[in-house]
């Protein structure tokens, strides 16, 4: 089986909380995989671990086949497992353009004032192109500031598709989006995700979301792993939904 990434026995306690226990998951390439479980189950976690933020007290992390255990952040991020965060990391202040040319820039280690003209323009071309998949040509000019939420979720998410990742990891992509947005906002992400190959995690809280996006869900409850299987068998499970989606 094609394994992107992959943990095993992954563990991990701050004091007497158990965040992650013996966590073995395997992913394939161009999955798209919902985490799922009530608060504290340890889902974030799994994220920080994952992206090098926390160190595990047990077990490894491989990824294509290397183990990235206890690597930096920002290595695993430059080797291609991306984070987009809860709360856009943006500059209000800057526009649309503009900070997608940040990350373009972040991406090739430099900063914007070490682009000449030519680079510029292709920098500018490409951002653009991004901005056009994700429906925000329209905003390039203007500050982050006056962008919808939904559109700073979709601009934090093309920032982190500008690094060129092969795995993203998203927490909560709907937050704080109105109900009458979310389903718009994910239809962009997975068409653009989907369309660019990249593996996707993310945690979401919004079974709906989960239920119409997922192709796989990993249910964690405790720091555990507890179930993972397709949303329409795992949300069918009795005993699942009660003990912990908390649904009758
Ligand atoms: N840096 C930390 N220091 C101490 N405790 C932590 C830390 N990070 C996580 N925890 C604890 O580990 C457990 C799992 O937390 P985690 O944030 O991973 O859960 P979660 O499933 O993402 O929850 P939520 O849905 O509320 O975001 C919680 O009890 C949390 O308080």
């Amino acid at each position: 089986m094609d394994v992107v990434l992959e943990t095993r026995g992954l563990t991990r306690t701050f004091g007497r909380v158990v965040a992650a226990e013996d966590v073995n998951v395997q992913i394939r390439p161009g999955e798209r995989v919902g985490l799922v479980g009530p608060n504290g189950a340890g889902k974030t976690t799994f994220l920080n671990l994952i992206t090098g933020y926390v160190r595990p007290d047990r077990g490894r992390i491989l990824y294509r086949g290397v183990d990235i255990t206890g690597l930096p952040p920002r290595t695993i991020t430059r080797m291609g497992i991306v984070r987009s965060f809860q709360i856009p990391q943006l500059y209000p202040g800057l526009t649309v353009l503009e900070n997608l040319l940040l990350a373009i820039a972040a991406r090739s280690g430099r900063g914007l004032d070490f682009w000449g003209p030519l680079g510029r323009d292709h920098a500018v071309a490409e951002a653009m192109e991004l901005l056009a998949a994700f429906r925000l040509a329209d905003y390039a000019r203007r500050p982050v500031r006056e962008l919808p939420e939904g559109g700073r979720k979709l601009l934090d998410v093309a920032m982190a598709l500008a690094l060129r990742p092969t795995v993203l990891l998203m927490d909560e992509p709907t937050s704080g989006v109105s109900t009458q947005d979310k389903f718009g906002v994910m239809e962009i992400l997975m068409e653009v995700l989907g369309r660019a190959g990249v593996t996707t995690l993310f945690v979401e809280h919004d079974m709906e979301v989960v239920y119409r996006y997922a192709q796989r869900v990993l249910v964690f409850h405790n720091g555990r792993v507890v179930a993972d299987g397709d949303p329409q068998a795992l949300f069918a499970d009795a005993q699942i939904r009660r003990a912990v989606l908390g649904w009758e």
